[in-house]
């Protein structure tokens, strides 16, 4: 941990793969040592792990991983080195006869930037990282720093894609969602430490937290993955079908954070992502919140505002970009009435 304070802003990073048998196995063919080495070179570990027929799940130290056949997520926190994976990951994706397609990198504002290790000391510096490390065939390459109203949330987006003409490595209905939370409501943060000598195994206390802070209501039909750091600290996935979400949480003053992150589809019932996205800002009932929505062309982000500001958020600014291949990102942040 840094001196000043844990980093709880992740940095996260998708590659997108194409191969000859789109129904195989891919990428969740590799060996857990493999994944191991790849972690290693970001310096976090397994701590959990749960797959279904889609994809394969796994909390990390810092966060997370996905492993779909053709796609690989991983989300990493702290003063993790996350695009040192990108090297190793291609190489044994190669093995298995993958081509890459696709990548995307996005991170909020760190609260400790000077405590970021390379290649992460700047995003100039990140980018530059990311331009030497991908194959020159992702030639439609673009990264921007959205900017909001408060200096403390900005939103760093980098993607590159190799061919525009195919626009689809995301499909069409497809959206993302990633909420970073601060200044988390204290009462509510302090459910995520653990009691001195509770005796109990990180995945137990991380269930006893999932089900105390109203986390395993979010989507009561999804399978979860939890795990409660010592002394504080809670990560989780879940699976629900071929989506995911995930939720961490830094509840410690001062610095405190959390984020949630999950996919949709532009055809799923509206009030859904009202419902989830309601659920996940009342766990933690954040002063600051930033919501960012990753989408083909859909006025999805319309819901956003239509979960949060019957709660008390008030939408302080609102930014639109757009990227080869993956369309749109939507970028708004909120804070409090009281702020
Ligand atoms: C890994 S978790 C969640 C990460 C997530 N990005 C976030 O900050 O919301 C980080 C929290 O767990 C705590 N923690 C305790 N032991 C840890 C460990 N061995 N590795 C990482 N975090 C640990 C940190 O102090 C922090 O509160």
């Amino acid at each position: 941990m840094a001196v000043s304070g844990f980093e709880g802003f992740e940095k996260r990073l998708e590659l997108q793969f194409s191969g000859d048998d789109p129904a195989g196995l891919g990428l969740r063919q590799l060996e857990f040592e493999s994944l191991e080495k790849v972690l290693h070179a970001v310096q976090c570990t397994v701590v959990s792990a749960v797959g279904n027929q889609y994809f394969d799940s796994y909390v990390l130290s810092e966060s997370s991983l996905f492993v779909y056949p053709t796609k690989i997520i991983i989300k990493t926190c702290g003063t993790t080195q996350l695009l040192k994976s990108i090297r190793p990951l291609l190489n044994y994706a190669c093995d298995l006869g993958l081509i890459l397609c696709g990548c995307r990198y996005t991170r909020g504002s760190f609260i400790f930037p000077n405590s970021q290790p390379y290649p992460h000391t700047s995003f100039r510096e990140e980018v530059m990282y990311l331009e030497e490390s991908l194959p020159s065939h992702l030639c439609y390459r673009k990264a921007t720093v959205m900017p909001s109203k408060l200096s403390s949330h900005s939103w760093h987006v980098f993607t590159a894609s190799d061919d525009e003409e195919s626009h689809s490595h995301m499909p069409e209905e497809s959206y993302t969602i990633e909420v970073c939370m601060t200044e988390l409501d204290h009462v509510l943060a302090r459910k995520f430490f653990r009691r001195p000598n509770d005796g109990k195994s990180g995945d137990s206390a991380g269930k006893e937290m999932t089900e105390i802070t109203g986390i395993g209501e979010i989507n009561p039909n999804a399978i979860i993955c939890d795990f409660a750091f010592d002394p504080c600290g809670y990560s989780m996935n879940s699976l629900d079908g071929d989506r995911y979400s995930t939720i961490h949480v830094t509840p410690e003053d001062g610095f405190s954070y959390a984020s949630f992150e999950c996919v949709g589809s532009i055809y799923d019932h509206r009030n859904n992502l009202v419902e989830v996205l309601k659920k996940a800002a009342l766990v933690f009932r954040p002063a600051t919140m930033s919501v960012s929505i990753t989408c083909a062309e859909h006025e999805v982000w319309t819901r956003v505002a239509a979960a949060l500001e019957p709660l008390g958020w008030k939408c302080r600014s609102c930014a639109v970009d757009e990227f080869p291949t993956i369309g749109n990102v939507i970028f708004q942040t909120f804070t409090t009435r009281r702020k």
